[in-house]
């Protein structure tokens, strides 16, 4: 009797894009996505925040060849904590499909830990069928060098004598250090707005951060070789000792440092005016994140906003739906945001 060999299955590599809010994550998407030159890529996106504007974004895309089907949202909390509800569900509908897609990208949430969810590909019926490509962490560099992230070991000293678990006076550094702890491949995003010391200094810190060496690579809008960023055959699920987290012997974690609230806008007189208004917005009620879009008088097309800290770009990008004028801002900060005192500044036209 002769057994038949059965040819091993050939696991779907799986790209986890992760960074801090605002760090380009759909940018670099975007760019990866117009260089796929017809190779089946889906795409996971996940967002805090319920408007769901990344996904809206890689869709107005209109690479070709990229079909709205391959683009999934999940827009239900951070994928870190929705794991077993939506995420393994999603992953399983994508590989059951007639034919599965050749490569999953997952664009996580600014505010998402990487670790619970590289846990999830450990699950029995996913590790058979996926494995984790790498880990790819962008960096907004300019934020580095402004020192977003950075502690103030005065603050943490007094905190840790109240409490000595916490290691940390700032929830930023947090995340921002648990996503460059996951890395396999390091981002450093938006060079064009530093010089070439401060970048030095960005990549000397960086590295100190780094529990192993990892390759750094330097970007403008996230413009990479595909071939540079897919294919990095890391196993991330079968080396997560190496990754640790602050989280590590947590049960549980929450991102109750962070609130998103979305709100409307009316049809607004100028451009430039509503833009320099959410730029006052942000530096005022000290907003991390502004995304959505505003209509203008007299344009067809709608203004697309994106802030991150008080650095604003703005562009007409697609047809507003409908007749309705009303614009949608999604707005991320630390728990405490003046919700009423941003909605009262954003109500002018
Ligand atoms: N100057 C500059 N701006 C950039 C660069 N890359 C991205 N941006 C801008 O930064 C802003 C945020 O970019 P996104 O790609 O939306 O960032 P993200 O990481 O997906 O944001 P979240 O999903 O909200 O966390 C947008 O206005 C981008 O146009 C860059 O290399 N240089």
């Amino acid at each position: 009797m002769t057994i038949a060999a059965t040819a091993p299955v050939r696991k779907i590599p799986v790209t986890v894009i992760t960074g801090f809010l605002g760090a380009g994550k759909t940018t670099l998407l975007r760019n990866l996505l117009s260089q796929a030159h017809g190779r089946r890529i889906a795409v996971v996106v996940n967002e805090f925040g319920a408007l769901g504007i990344d996904g809206e974004t890689l869709r107005s895309c209109g690479i070709e060849g990229c079909p709205d089907e391959d683009i999934v949202e999940l827009t239900n909390g951070c994928l870190c904590c929705t794991v077993a509800d939506d995420f393994l569900p999603t992953m399983r509908t994508l590989i059951d499909r007639p034919e599965p897609p050749e490569h999953i990208v997952i664009e996580t949430s600014g505010l998402a830990l990487p670790k619970p969810l590289l846990k999830a590909f450990g699950w029995p019926d996913i590790r058979t069928r996926m494995t984790v490509d790498g880990v790819i962490t962008l960096v907004d560099t300019p934020a580095v060098a402004e020192g977003r992230f950075a502690d103030d070991p005065e603050a943490i000293a007094a905190q840790q004598a109240q409490d000595p678990s916490l290691d940390h006076d700032n929830p930023l550094s947090e995340v921002f250090e648990d996503q460059l702890l996951s890395a396999d491949l390091v981002v450093l995003n938006k060079t064009d707005l530093l010089s070439e010391d401060a970048l030095e200094k960005v990549e000397a810190e960086i590295t100190s951060l780094l529990p192993r060496k990892r390759v750094m690579l330097r970007a403008v809008e996230g413009k990479l070789d595909p071939a540079v960023l897919l294919g990095l055959d890391a196993g991330a699920e079968d080396d997560l000792a190496a990754r640790p987290s602050h989280h590590d012997g947590a049960d549980e974690h929450e991102h109750d440092d962070f609130e998103s609230f979305a709100l409307s806008v009316p049809e607004q007189a100028g451009a430039e005016a509503f833009v320099k208004r959410l730029s006052d917005v942000a530096a005022k009620f000290d907003v991390l994140r502004l995304k959505g879009f505003a209509a203008v008088k007299g344009k067809s097309l709608r203004l697309a906003v994106q802030g991150v800290g008080t650095r604003m770009r703005h562009a007409f990008d697609v047809p507003l739906a409908g007749a309705d004028r009303t614009g949608r801002i999604v707005v991320i900060g630390k728990k405490g945001l003046d919700r009423a005192g941003i909605e009262a500044a954003l109500q002018e036209g």
